[in-house]
């Protein structure tokens, strides 16, 4: 493009000599300085036609002045020549054109470049990233636009794949279920990869048949074991480093959400399931329930609901440990399942209980529940004991007994307890009258309570003889409650019910104080010294509080804790006998006297007796009821009032009615007595009647 001018001749210059070596000079000055110009603009050239970019100047018609090799490759001229003089609109499509017109035209009409706009290839694949300044002329006049880009593709592409790993990660932090992951992923892998085939080949989905040669990417779970596979069909060129490390991340990512996929799975799972036998839990059963009440009453069908509690689970755990009592409920729940089939549901609702619902088949539900009976005590073997374990069943069936699951619930329970209460190892089916006795109880159970807020109780007292030096030396406190509309209350009606409901606490501590409290007002009225004994429940014992309890109610009346005497009966205390031992050495150490009530019902032996800290043994009245026509009874009262002779305790004989009980027991060394004989449970008043009664009687013999 460049032309080199020549040196002027001498002869052109003829004339004056100076001025011509001057000229010369000048000239030689500038073809020097011209060459260097043309140097450089070829360096220029050189170095735009080889720059990758694209660098062009166009005048203010859009004509190409100017455009490097770049440029004419793309365009598929041969050289620049061919380009120059041309418009964009000569080259490309009207709409491509006009695009590029519109840039250009504002470059030039505003003055301001158009820097770093980021444009799809016009021809070809990829991204380039466009500048366009105005070309002004020596006097600052806008004559055109110089243009230049740069192809950005490789960096599009990174962050095009940065940015589908990031929404596959998103996916999985947000949950997305895992069919749905797997069908986005496959999607989007697809269409950035231009169509090219893509299966995420996992474990228990279907394999694809994939034609094509793949490249294969593991899709590993977190302990290092293999989910699967994902397999990307081969690219006819050979991928990138950066594509395949990106496709490896993706695997990796699958993994990630099978991963998390199926922890969602397993903890639903336990939501739903007993971890232990795997049968499902409440949750699920009243879901599963409630479907199958409306599916039956659309049907008219019945659905009944079955409590199964193990009658003799309590004593397997203690006495084979908890892993055999796991074991025996693993088992029983086999058992259920095994009878039930799918015709039911069957639940493990905690401990040893069990809710089975069954619906109706041709088989009458009475026989399914039989066999469901039978099969659960089958003997079994467990740590290589052979053990068998009954069960009690109660029943409710929809319609009859209920419509919705918590009213079928409440009145399989109640069956249950009837069923537990009959004997257990049956099935009991429910009835009406069991609902009015629940709603009785209820209301009892709420009398109750207003009786202990009101103090609506008052103590009977029964003395105790010496049979030796016949003189009335104790009284056994006997609670009854003044019931509001029923009058005088025995403690058979409600001490059960108290205990039940934990109410015997609050109900024990006020006969403590009460009779604490007569026993001091006796005292201070110059009645004979006498003992009381109060009765100490199960669930009264087992309270942290007694001790307290019973210091308070001493130190309020300001009785000497030696009147004070507490009855505790002997199953209560084989129940838990190393705590029970503590306690009533916490309880003699207040100085109070301990009697074992009802002795001869429970199992204590001689070496346990011994390590009670007690001061009386009360004969239970079954044994004296029959005296003297029993001679089986006769033979235990005997034996037992000697068992106290050896163990230096007093022998106190129950319920004794007749003056030949009276007389027997006096023979076999019993030291005293209480019953009908002399008294009955009397109100205060009355004991201290009989008390000056007798005492007026001997003083007068
Ligand atoms: N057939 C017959 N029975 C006789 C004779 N002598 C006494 N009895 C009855 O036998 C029961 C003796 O009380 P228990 O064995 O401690 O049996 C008591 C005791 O276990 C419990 N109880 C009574 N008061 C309390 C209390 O304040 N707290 C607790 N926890 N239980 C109490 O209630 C049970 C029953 O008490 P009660 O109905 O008062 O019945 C009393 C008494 O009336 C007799 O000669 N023949």
């Amino acid at each position: 493009m460049t032309r080199q001018p020549g040196r002027p001749s001498k002869s052109m210059n003829a004339g004056s000599n100076g001025g011509d070596e001057c000229l010369l000079q000048r000239f030689d000055a500038l073809q020097e300085q011209h060459l260097s110009l043309t140097e450089r603009y070829e360096w220029l050239e050189t170095m735009i036609n080889y720059v990758p970019d694209f660098i062009y100047a166009k005048d203010r018609d859009g004509r190409f002045l100017f455009a490097n090799r770049a440029i004419v490759i793309n365009n598929d001229f041969n050289n620049v020549e061919e380009l120059i003089g041309l418009t964009d609109a000569e080259i490309h499509s009207a709409a491509d054109a006009e695009k590029i017109d519109e840039v250009e035209r504002r470059v030039m009409e505003t003055g301001e470049p158009d820097l770093g706009v980021e444009e799809r290839r016009i021809r070809g694949e990829g991204w380039l990233m466009m500048s366009r300044v105005p070309l002004r002329d020596r006097s600052g006049n806008i004559i055109g636009v110089v243009g230049a880009s740069r192809d950005i593709s490789a960096r599009k592409r990174a962050e095009e794949l940065m940015s589908t790993q990031t929404r596959l990660l998103q996916d999985v932090a947000r949950g997305v279920d895992l069919g749905s992951f797997l069908r986005d992923a496959q999607a989007l892998l697809e269409r950035l990869l231009d169509g090219r085939r893509v299966h995420f080949q996992v474990d228990d989905r279907q394999a694809e048949v994939f034609t094509e040669e793949a490249v294969e990417f593991p899709i590993l779970s977190r302990d290092g074991g293999r989910h699967g596979v994902l397999m990307v069909a081969k690219a006819w060129d050979n991928d990138d480093a950066g594509l395949m490390e990106f496709l490896a991340g993706v695997a990796q990512t699958a993994g990630i959400a099978i991963d998390r996929h199926q922890d969602i799975t397993h903890i639903a799972y336990l939501a739903e399931h007993d971890a232990l036998t795997g049968l499902p839990n409440r949750t699920l059963l009243d879901r599963k329930l409630g479907e199958l009440l409306e599916k039956s009453s659309r049907q008219q069908k019945c659905v009944a609901v079955a409590f199964v509690d193990l009658d003799n689970f309590k004593f397997v755990n203690d006495s084979l440990g908890h892993a055999a009592g796991d074991e025996l409920l693993k088992v029983v729940a086999r058992r259920i399942s095994t009878q039930i089939r799918n015709d039911g549901i069957v639940s493990r609702i905690g401990g040893d209980e069990f809710i089975i619902v069954l619906e109706e088949t041709s088989v009458p539900m009475s026989e399914r529940l039989r066999a469901i009976l039978e099969a659960i005590s089958a003997p079994l073997t467990i740590d290589g004991v052979e053990i068998r374990v009954t069960c009690s069943i109660g029943v409710a069936c929809s319609g009859e007994h209920g419509d919705t699951a918590s009213e079928l619930f409440a009145s399989a329970d109640m069956a249950l307890y009837r069923a537990k209460e009959s004997g257990r190892d049956r099935i009991q089916l429910f009835t009406h009258a069991m609902g009015e006795e629940a709603r009785n109880k209820l209301v009892r159970i709420e009398e109750l309570r207003r009786a202990v807020e009101r103090d609506e109780f008052v103590l009977h007292y029964q003395p105790q003889k010496d049979i030796r030096t016949g003189r009335i030396i104790g009284v056994e406190a006997l609670v009854r409650w003044q019931h509001p509309a029923e009058g005088l209350l025995l403690p058979g009606a409600f001490i059960p019910l108290a205990e039940e409901t934990g109410l015997i606490v609050a109900i024990g501590d006020i006969v403590l104080r009460k009779a604490c409290q007569q026993n001091r007002n006796w005292q201070d009225r110059g009645l004979a010294m006498l003992r009381v004994a109060v009765n100490v429940s199960a669930r009264q014992f087992l309270e942290r509080s007694l001790t307290d309890q019973v210091s308070s109610a001493l130190q309020s009346a300001g009785l000497d804790p030696r009147w004070l005497e507490l009855e505790l009966t002997e199953s209560l205390i084989m129940r838990d006998l190393e705590g029970a031992i503590e306690r009533m050495r916490e309880l003699k150490q207040l100085g109070v006297s301990l009697a074992i009530d009802d002795f001869g019902t429970g199992y204590s032996s001689l070496s346990t007796l011994r390590r009670f800290p007690l001061s009386r043994l009360k004969i239970d009245r079954s044994f004296i009821a029959d005296i003297p026509h029993k001679a089986g009874d006769m033979a235990i009262t005997a034996a037992i009032v000697s068992l106290g002779r050896t163990l230096e305790l007093e022998v106190v004989a129950e319920g004794v009615e007749t003056e030949e009980q009276a007389h027997f027991l006096a023979g076999a060394g019993c030291e005293m007595f209480q019953g009908y004989l002399l008294a009955r449970p009397l109100p205060p008043s009355e004991v201290e009647d009989l008390i000056l009664q007798m005492t007026t009687q001997r003083d007068g013999d």
